[in-house]
């Protein structure tokens, strides 16, 4: 269990650690002892001020400059010195509080039963240790229940009658922010009960997280809307539940497991028996909780769980366990910050030490200008890992402060490519020069800039810097743009190599080059044939389609909708003012004056005019309803859980656009369950009982062919 394992690939020297369990327990003791009152004193005001500004990056700024390892390390320190000197102990010490903090945003509400912390370990040792602990209190009769730990923010949720009255975040501990209207648009989580034998009042506790693909489909949205993206799921499940607007957090597809009953009179002996019970009221519990007798089987469901982990549609950081019996939790108690009666194993985050080549630069469609590390190849969770995402100039020059040929740590969060967390100052070379972020764009030449309070450098030749070029026609005949068939990114690519196309209105153009198309190579005739008439077909595309597929930056699918139904054709947003453009619905100053820019270009303006006189659709149908096709036409349809291609309004776009319709609850005269990853237990169950299809996103697009 608790080895480090250090492989040596002879070669080329690399070694790496894999895997959990490091911990620094009796290095620290010694340390301990030979400290004088004075140094304890001094180190204890240092580890508290630091800690609690580490607390406040992690759950305010949502943005934490060190890792979670080396910041239980410096807690677990804190506790250790409170204990040996306990004179200097203060009872305002991150180590009495729960690390979170409540916000002035949101209203606040004091919890009926604390919100509490877990205590945590990274080794075996430790975990043995609480063992006896229990053992001690309480005897050899007891079980634990053994839980994944999501790696999400925990909610309470208050149920009366059966119908849920409140969600609020754990905040300090003590109270939290009262965010209720957002976390109604959690669809795992039941709005109002269906069974009965539930109390007429409890709290229910859990933890609200992201799937992976969701987070990598919103996360890649943002980067191309120019937007700063996440860190990793739990970050962005945390900043969309502390939203201000429940229409943005409803478009964010989040999720819930939950883990705690809580009710004024005891109603259940156990957790395990509160598990089952909850389940059966139609709430979603994780089905890998196990029940375990001996503390064989909570290391066996640990090892289990370090590997599997990485097959989960979502992160986990460790693995919880919980003293089963109501009564034995009572008897253990708490302490100040979190319950004797339960401990999480965290696993380290897995990972590896390499060399850096070298930094290169990405130019996207928006010309933003995105740095990637290249690494020498080391091998990390299951993958050989040759690249790091590196986000901004601030976090080579700042957060890092990357050197050339530097040894840098790299780990894998939830996002397939890896990040550098930090540098191994020992190996750095003396002479080292520190890397500087490029100034002048990498693809044309062109100085770079930077727009005020954004992180992201851009190169502004929009019309002649070739990734900005092809990445915008790409955009363009996108599935959720313009929708070309017979049309994809890499012919794209060539068209332009070869000179056909340097614009978007050039596609339009490319009938009249039919015959030198058929003479390249790759290229049939029926390739070709097939591509025209996408193209021309997709002539017929409305209006909020091709605005959103001239790629105005910030102008995603929604907006371009909400501008082609408030403006309702391309002239009168093209002369709309400032003012103007921020009355409409959902559009803010950010959007505003990136449209203002936009039309400000005659040369966008002259592309428009060619499009117009291509035959493309820049005035909003008055007859919204028409319909692409009749084939779901009678047929009802429920969607639910997270889907990797397609947000729920985009699927609830297409049913409705080929005359299906969304109902809101199962029955059994509904016709379809489109089905995406994780749905809710309960709404499975119903679906099965009623014999309804449960489909998946693909059959639905097979059904309209
Ligand atoms: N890197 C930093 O700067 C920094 C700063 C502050 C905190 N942190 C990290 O956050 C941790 C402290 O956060 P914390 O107080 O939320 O503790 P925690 O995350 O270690 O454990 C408690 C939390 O686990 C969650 N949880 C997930 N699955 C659960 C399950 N099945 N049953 C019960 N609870 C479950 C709950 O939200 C609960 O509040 C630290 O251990 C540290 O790793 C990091
Ligand atoms: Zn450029």
């Amino acid at each position: 269990m608790c080895t480090v394992i250090a492989v040596h690939i002879t070669h080329n020297q690399f070694h790496f650690i894999l895997s959990s369990c490091f911990f620094i327990t009796f290095p620290l003791k010694t340390y301990l002892r030979s400290m004088s009152p004075a140094e304890a004193k001094n180190r204890i005001e240092t580890l508290s001020s630091e800690i609690k500004q580490h607390n406040y990056n992690y759950y305010v700024l949502a943005m934490p400059s060190i890792s979670d390892f080396d910041f239980d390390k410096k807690l677990e320190e804190l506790v250790q010195l409170e204990k040996q000197f306990p004179e200097f102990a203060d009872p305002d010490s991150p180590t009495q509080q729960v690390g979170g903090f409540i916000t002035k945003e949101f209203i606040t509400v004091k919890h009926k039963w604390p919100m509490l912390s877990l205590g945590n370990t990274y080794n075996e040792q430790e975990l043995l240790d609480f063992d006896q602990r229990i053992r001690k209190a309480i005897g050899d009769n007891f079980e634990y229940v053994c839980e994944l730990k999501f790696d999400g923010l925990s909610m309470s949720l208050t149920y009366e009658q059966g119908k849920l009255v409140r969600a609020v975040t754990r905040g300090d501990g003590v109270q939290g922010d009262d965010v209720t209207a957002n976390v109604r648009t959690i669809n795992t989580i039941p709005k109002k009960l269906h069974q009965s034998d539930f109390p007429q009042h409890f709290e229910i506790r859990g933890e609200v997280f992201m799937h992976l693909k969701a987070f990598e489909r919103l996360n890649n949205e943002r980067v191309e809307n120019g937007e700063t993206p996440y860190a990793n799921p739990r970050n962005f499940a945390s900043g969309t539940i502390k939203m201000q607007d429940s229409a943005e957090v409803a478009k964010r597809p989040l999720d819930c497991f939950l883990y705690f009953l809580y009710t004024d009179n005891i109603i259940y002996k156990t957790h395990w028996e509160s598990l089952q019970a909850v389940k059966n009221w139609g709430f979603q519990v994780n089905e890998h909780s196990r029940l375990c007798h001996t503390i064989n089987d909570v290391f066996e469901f640990i090892n289990l769980w370090d590997k599997k982990r990485f097959g989960l549609s979502y992160d986990i950081d460790g693995i919880v366990i919980k003293v089963n019996s109501y009564a034995q939790q009572q008897e253990l108690g708490f302490t100040a910050k979190s319950p004797r009666w339960a401990i999480a194993y965290k696993f380290k985050a897995e990972q590896a030490e390499t060399e850096l080549l070298s930094v290169s630069y990405q130019v996207g469609r928006t010309g933003a200008v995105t740095p990637v590390a290249n690494l020498k190849p080391v091998f990390l969770a299951g993958t050989t890992v040759k690249r790091a995402t590196l986000h901004n100039a601030d976090e080579i020059e700042k957060r890092l402060k990357l050197h050339t040929g530097d040894w840098v740590y790299v780990e894998k969060g939830g996002e397939i490519i890896p990040k550098i967390t930090g540098v191994n100052l020992d190996k750095r070379k003396p002479g080292a020069e520190a890397i500087a972020y490029i100034t002048s764009c990498p693809a044309c030449g062109t100085l770079l800039e930077r727009k005020e309070g954004e992180a992201a450098f851009y190169c502004p030749n929009d019309e002649g810097c070739p990734p900005q070029i092809v990445g915008k026609m790409q955009h363009f005949i996108d599935r959720k743009a313009m929708n070309i068939d017979g049309l994809g990114d890499e012919t794209i690519e060539t068209l332009y190599q070869k000179g056909f196309i340097n614009h978007i209105s050039d596609i339009y153009s490319l009938k009249d080059h039919s015959g030198e198309l058929k003479l390249m190579d790759r290229f049939g005739e029926k390739s070709i044939t097939n591509m025209l008439e996408g193209i021309e077909k997709s002539k017929e595309m409305p209006f909020d389609k091709v605005l959103f597929g001239l790629g105005i930056r910030y102008v995603g699918a929604t907006v371009a909708k909400k501008l082609a139904v408030h403006f309702k054709n391309v002239d009168k947003l093209a002369a709309a003012s400032f003012d103007e453009l921020i009355t409409a619905e959902e559009i803010g100053e950010r959007i505003a004056i990136s449209i203002l820019d936009y039309f400000k270009d005659e040369r966008h303006k002259e592309e428009i005019e060619k499009l117009k006189a291509h035959g493309l659709q820049f005035v909003t149908e008055e007859k919204e309803v028409s319909l692409a096709s009749e084939t779901l036409s009678g047929k009802t349809f429920i969607i639910s859980g997270v889907f990797a291609k397609y947000s729920r309004d985009e699927l609830t776009n297409i049913i409705e656009q080929n005359g299906g319709k969304i109902v809101s609850s199962i029955s059994a005269k509904l016709n379809y369950l489109v089905a995406g990853d994780n749905m809710g237990p309960a709404k499975l169950e119903k679906a099965t009982k009623l014999n309804i299809p449960i489909i998946t996103d693909d059959d639905l697009l097979a059904m309209i062919g």
